[in-house]
């Protein structure tokens, strides 16, 4: 059920930010929450306006106009998200008695958040927004330790949409071209009340790359598993040992490579970042880049699992094959699963290391180099 506003009711979305803590390919309100993107969820949210207006970016307005022309009015934002506002505003003048400012970046506000900020409104409030108390302790910090404790009583953690009387912010927006964080903080500055409203947890806004987790989460959809294939091939060389899935092994000759050339730990990455539809190894480092000469594999795997986790992925398991004649891997398999198990983090039990020959066929059969394949399971939900 989406709410229906009072006539004279409008809106006002802001998508005209870049998104750059939340990351991604593309900014956040664009990318993919469980199937649709951030901002087609909060556009939904207020289907029941007559008027709504979507601030966008100009790179982003042929977008726009290909996933929402017709249902809302598109301008073009600016630098700051006050001055995108102020484009709403403006496109709304005279056309409305009151508007709800919402972020695009909010796609999970409820009908009730947005249903008690009307409310507030329609009882005279002249600017209503909602809110929760804050429930954890304060502190203010330097340096990674605590310098002092703040008192948190009367503190509330602002959200959207945060409601007005058209022309009071309008006239607050003009008086105040410089901005503020948000458009109760230009209500502040004119004197107005601002009645605060029931927020909600659910009306997170997305920030940080994590926070599409707690969305999907929070949209309770069925559980993702991603599976990832990886496959590596390093040739010998000179030397009198290789690395192999993190472990030291003396040997005849040493495998070539621009970094430790740790052929198991490469195929095993490169499983994770295919799960997570994110390229491979060369991609995240360069082999043209000097930095990574020599490096220890087990800074990509870390890379890898990280960027798993941050996009809310736990590890169900994963299984490295090597392929080759020589060494003789039994004895290091152990060592080996605990190892990978130590770097990305999770239970030995989970990783699983084995080899294979390939019947003296092939460039392995032939001792010219290792193969190895891997693949991991990622699930989240
Ligand atoms: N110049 C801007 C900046 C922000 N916004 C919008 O205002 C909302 C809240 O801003 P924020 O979460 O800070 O988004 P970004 O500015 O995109 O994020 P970041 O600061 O991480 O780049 C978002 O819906 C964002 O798209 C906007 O319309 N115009
Ligand atoms: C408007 C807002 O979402 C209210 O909490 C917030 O002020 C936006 O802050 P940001 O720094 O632009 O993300």
């Amino acid at each position: 059920m989406t709410i229906r506003a009072p006539a004279g009711f409008a809106a006002i979305i802001t998508a005209a930010g870049r998104g750059l803590r939340a990351g991604g390919g593309r900014p956040k309100q664009w990318q993919d929450l469980s199937g649709r993107s951030v901002l087609a969820r909060a556009v939904d949210a207020f289907g029941g306006f007559e008027r709504v207006v979507l601030v966008v970016h100009a790179q982003d307005m042929a977008q726009a106009l290909a996933e929402f022309a017709g249902r809302v009015t598109i301008v073009t934002g600016a630098e700051t998200r006050s001055a995108s506002v102020m484009a709403g505003l403006q496109a709304l003048e005279g056309q409305a008695s009151h508007v709800l400012i919402h972020d695009g970046a909010r796609p999970l506000v409820t009908d009730a958040v947005v249903g008690g900020v009307i409310g507030a409104l329609q009882q005279g409030a002249i600017a209503a927004a909602p809110a929760l108390p804050v429930s954890d302790a304060l502190w203010r910090g330097q340096d990674g330790h605590v310098t002092a404790t703040a008192p948190r009583e009367g503190l509330f953690r602002a959200q959207t949409p945060q409601g007005f009387s058209l022309p009071d912010i309008l006239a607050a927006h003009r008086a105040h071209p410089d901005g503020a964080a948000d458009d109760v903080e230009l209500a502040l500055r004119m004197g107005h009340r601002v009645a605060i409203t029931q927020g909600s947890e659910d009306n997170l806004k997305i920030t940080w790359p994590e926070d599409f987790a707690r969305a999907e989460n929070l949209l309770g959809t069925a559980m993702d598993i991603r599976l990832g294939n990886g496959f590596d091939v390093h040739a010998f060389g000179p030397g009198d040992h290789v690395w192999l899935c993190g472990i030291q092994i003396p040997h005849t000759a040493g495998l070539v490579g621009h970094s430790d050339a740790d052929v198991g730990m490469h195929a095993l990455t490169d499983a994770i970042y295919g799960a997570l539809a994110e390229g491979d190894i060369g991609r995240h480092f360069p082999p043209s880049d000097p930095q990574w000469k020599g490096a220890d594999s087990a800074v990509f795997l870390k890379h890898a699992a990280d960027l798993a986790r941050a996009r809310g992925f736990d590890f169900g398991n994963a299984d490295v094959t090597l392929i080759c004649e020589t060494p003789k891997i039994g004895p290091h398999a152990a060592a080996m699963q605990a190892r990978l198990a130590q770097i990305i983090g999770v239970d030995q039990t989970r990783i699983s290391v084995k080899a294979t020959t390939s019947e003296k066929l092939g460039f392995t059969g032939r001792g010219e180099g290792i193969a190895s394949i891997a693949t991991v399971a990622l699930m989240k939900g």
